[in-house]
This record gives structure tokens, C-alpha cells and sequence, in this order.
């Protein structure tokens, strides 16, 4: 079985790979296609914009596609910045953007009132129409100032406080034992073996 990555997002590419490389899928992304005309994310929620953008790719492709919407949610933000992740700064999306306007936002909130979590939510897509969702979330704290370099986005300002690490600070396996989106993922294997045994 061959599916399709409904994302640009080069982060979640490498991360997704690397949960599907036990399941023996081959795996294509937006990435690997020509210049595709980006998909207007312009659901209320993070699940309805998961099946935008699997909705899309599977007409695109005829490929069953796994599409990946998600987001950091800040209590003292009041849950923001939500499904405006990617852009929370402006355009062109710009994590670096993202983190300093989130520290800004952040400066007078002490460390107690600092807790947020990530959200994703995972929409497969098949081309005969069927839609399955997952979802997914981890608990943290927003830092003052970034730490690790690797992941992607928020990830060097998401402290996960039983680790004493930042998201940043972990292996890409540490990551995907514990992420947001490694959790929908995880949920959605049964429906990718169901899939598979479907389409050969
Ligand atoms: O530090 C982070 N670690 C994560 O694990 C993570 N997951 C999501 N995010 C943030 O939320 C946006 C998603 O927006 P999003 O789902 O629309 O994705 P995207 O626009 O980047 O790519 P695409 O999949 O839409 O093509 C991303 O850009 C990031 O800002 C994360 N940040
Ligand atoms: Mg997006």
C-alpha cells in the first residue's frame, strides 16, 4: 500500500516517516510532488482542518491520505494560539516569528499560569470517501527562552515538566514515544492495517 502525507511541513515528515517505517507503507508527502497550490486551512478546529487537507491530497493523488492538523493551545492565551500555530506571527509562516511574538506575549505571566499543551488531530482519507480520525495531545509549560535545537516550531519553548526537557531537547524517537502527534498516530495504526489489508 502506497499513502500519501498531506503535508509542506518538513518536521512532521520526518516524524511521521519515522512512526509509519514499522508498518511496512510506502510513504510519498505534498513534499515530493510539484509546487502544489497550498489548501486554505480555514476550519474552526484543528480535526476540520485535518480532513481539508486530506480531502485534497487524496483527490489530488487517488492515494489514501494522512493528514496532519495541529497546534500549540496557551492557557493564558486563553487557548490561543490554537489553529493560527503555523501563522501566529504573520505570513510567510515563520517559527522563529512565532516563538519571540509567544515570549512577548508571555513576559508578565509567571511560571505557574505557563501551562499549555500541543494538539493534533489526524484525518485518514480514502478514496472512496472515507474519513477516520484520531487525536491526540501532550501537557507542558511554556519557557522564557528557548532551549535544544531539535524538532521543529515551538518545540525548543514546550517544556514536558516530567522530563525536565524541552521538546527540542529530545531524540526524534524520544519525541515520537510521547507527542502529540505520535499519540493520534498511534491510534490511527489499526486503521492503516485495516486499510492495508483493503488495498494490497
Ligand atoms: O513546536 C512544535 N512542535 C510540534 O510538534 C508541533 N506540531 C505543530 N506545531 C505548530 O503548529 C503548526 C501546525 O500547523 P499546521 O498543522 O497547519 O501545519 P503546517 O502549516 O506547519 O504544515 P501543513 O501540514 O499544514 O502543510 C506548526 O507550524 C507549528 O507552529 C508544532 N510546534
Ligand atoms: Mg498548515
Amino acid at each position: 500500500m502506497k499513502i500519501i502525507l498531506a503535508t509542506q511541513n518538513e518536521g512532521k515528515v520526518r516524524e511521521l516517516r519515522d512512526l509509519i517505517a514499522d508498518e511496512e507503507i510506502e510513504v510519498v508527502s505534498l513534499r515530493d510532488l510539484p509546487e502544489s497550490e497550498e489548501v486554505e486551512e480555514n476550519g474552526e478546529t484543528f480535526a476540520e482542518n485535518a480532513a481539508i487537507k486530506a480531502r485534497a491530497a487524496v483527490q489530488r493523488t487517488g492515494l489514501i491520505a494522512l493528514a496532519d492538523d495541529s497546534g500549540l493551545e496557551v492557557d493564558a492565551l486563553k487557548g490561543a494560539p490554537g489553529v493560527f500555530s503555523a501563522r501566529f506571527a504573520g505570513e510567510p509562516k515563520d517559527d522563529e516569528r512565532n516563538n519571540e511574538k509567544l515570549l512577548e506575549l508571555l513576559e508578565t505571566i509567571p511560571e505557574d499560569k505557563r501551562t499549555a499543551r500541543f494538539r493534533c488531530a489526524l484525518v485518514i482519507a480514502a478514496p472512496n470517501g472515507e474519513e477516520y480520525l484520531t487525536e491526540g495531545r501532550v501537557e507542558g509549560k511554556i519557557l522564557r527562552q528557548p532551549r535544544g535545537t531539535d524538532g521543529f516550531g515551538y518545540d525548543p519553548l514546550f517544556l514536558v515538566p516530567e522530563l525536565g526537557r524541552t521538546l527540542a531537547e529530545l531524540t526524534l524517537t524520544e519525541k515520537n514515544n510521547l507527542s502529540h502527534r505520535a499519540q493520534a498516530f498511534r491510534k490511527a495504526i489499526p486503521i492503516l492495517k485495516d486499510l492495508k489489508a483493503e488495498h494490497p
